[in-house]
């Protein structure tokens, strides 16, 4: 499990993470959720290694062993709101560059990446120009999974997605935790994939953690509280 305590950041002189603390299980997958602006995004930089934090722990508690202090990145794979691809290289050799990125040896692919993405599968040797927005979103994906990651976070995977898109991403990630026993971590505004697919939810406003629990306990009065018309006006 990771853990944050207490994390802090700055852009500058502007606070923008205040005390954040957070627990990631193997096998759950969390949602940020909140108002545009409200550090979503920052926070899962900080996590996945990009940003540095001024302050606070994230730390890998494992069964049995004694936590250890968590290296930038380690364990982790990110996939950022703009995808990131090699959209001149194939399928393929996006997955290889995305494996060797991470220290993992050269040598094929392994197939059990395409039992999760069998569409890709037919596509291997295609450009990634080629394919569709949702395909190449897959393909972003897979390029994260490769690395065989504890945890990965998604950076508004529902920005520009079709809805039945949003469907197909729902039931994947809900595989990827339990069949792998993942960390999934979601930031995302909009609610409906996370009531989907979350099992937690972690509720920023400007930088804060307001509210977290299971989420059936997102309910009504707290979304209309801290991300209502009236919240930002705050
Ligand atoms: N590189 C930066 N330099 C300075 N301020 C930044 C930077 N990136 C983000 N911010 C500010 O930090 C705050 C949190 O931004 P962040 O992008 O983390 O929010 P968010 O909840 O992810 O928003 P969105 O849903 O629009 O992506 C905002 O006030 C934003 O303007």
């Amino acid at each position: 499990m990771l853990s944050l305590r207490a994390v802090n950041q700055y852009y500058g002189d502007r606070h923008t993470l205040w005390n954040v603390d957070l627990d990631l299980p193997p096998g759950v997958c969390t949602g940020v959720v909140g108002l545009p602006g409200m550090g979503k995004t920052t926070l899962v930089s900080c996590i996945a290694g990009l940003l540095p934090i001024a302050s606070g722990s994230m730390v890998w508690h494992d069964a049995g062993a004694s936590p250890c202090e968590l290296s930038p990145g380690a364990g982790i794979s990110f996939v950022p709101q703009e995808r990131r691809i090699f959209s001149q290289l194939t399928v393929e050799e996006n997955l290889h560059i995305a494996r060797m990125a991470k220290g993992n040896e050269g040598g094929p692919v392994s197939s059990d990446i395409f039992e999760f993405f069998p569409e890709l599968y037919p596509l291997r040797q295609l450009r990634a120009s080629g394919l569709n927005d949702d395909q190449q979103y897959q393909l972003a994906l897979a390029n994260a999974l490769v690395t065989r990651p504890r945890l990965l976070i998604l950076d508004e995977p529902s920005r520009g997605a079709s809805q039945q898109f949003s469907v197909k991403l729902a039931q994947l990630l809900l595989r990827l935790s339990r069949e792998l026993g993942l960390s999934v971590l979601l930031a995302e505004q909009h609610l409906s994939l996370i009531r989907r697919v979350a099992d937690r939810f972690c509720l920023l406003y400007r930088g804060r953690n307001v509210a977290q629990g299971r989420v059936s306990e997102l309910d009504a009065p707290l979304i209309a509280h801290w991300m209502g018309p009236t919240a930002s006006a705050r």
